[in-house]
């Protein structure tokens, strides 16, 4: 792993939170986007060289709709860059992580993401990304 990649926070309502955090960035997000098969809609803020991911529910089935029920807004994961994702999968794989998808699916901004079980690793998730070349 090499750097933080991204910080997820679930929001209720991605257009206030746009204003919001273009209020405390002084910049609006670079990107935004739908990912179908996780049930959101993202945006992307950068603040120097960190990358903030804001994540809105688009169902209720959504990892996000659940999480916002259970716990409320605020931060959701942490995402790591790694080079080789298939090469880190089996190596936390080998050191016992709960590894949730092992085959690597199709996340946001151009990434191939794996996801890390909190409760394997202190009630955090986890995301592994890896950039589509
Ligand atoms: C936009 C794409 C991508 C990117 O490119 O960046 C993303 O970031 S997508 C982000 C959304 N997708 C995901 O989160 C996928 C991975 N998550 C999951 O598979 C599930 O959310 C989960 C972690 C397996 C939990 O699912 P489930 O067991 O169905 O939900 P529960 O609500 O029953 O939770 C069980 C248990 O886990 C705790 N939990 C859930 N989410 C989190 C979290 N984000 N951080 C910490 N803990 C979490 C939850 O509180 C429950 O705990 P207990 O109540 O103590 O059992
Ligand atoms: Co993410």
């Amino acid at each position: 792993m090499r750097k933080i990649e991204h910080i997820g926070i679930a929001v209720k309502s991605l257009k206030e939170s746009n204003l919001l955090f273009e209020k405390l960035f002084g910049q609006p997000p670079y990107k935004e986007e739908e990912v179908v098969s996780e049930g959101v809609k993202t945006s992307f803020f950068m603040n120097g060289p960190n990358k903030i991911e804001l994540l809105e529910a688009t169902n209720p089935d959504s990892p996000i709709a659940k999480f916002l029920e259970k716990k409320g807004e605020g931060i959701h994961h942490i995402a790591f860059d790694v080079n080789d994702i298939n090469e880190e999968v089996i190596r936390l794989k080998n050191e016992g992580f709960v590894i949730l998808n092992e085959i690597p699916k199709k996340g946001a901004d151009n990434k191939l993401v794996v996801f890390l079980h909190p409760k394997g690793t202190n009630g955090v998730l986890v995301e592994l990304c890896q950039e589509i070349k």
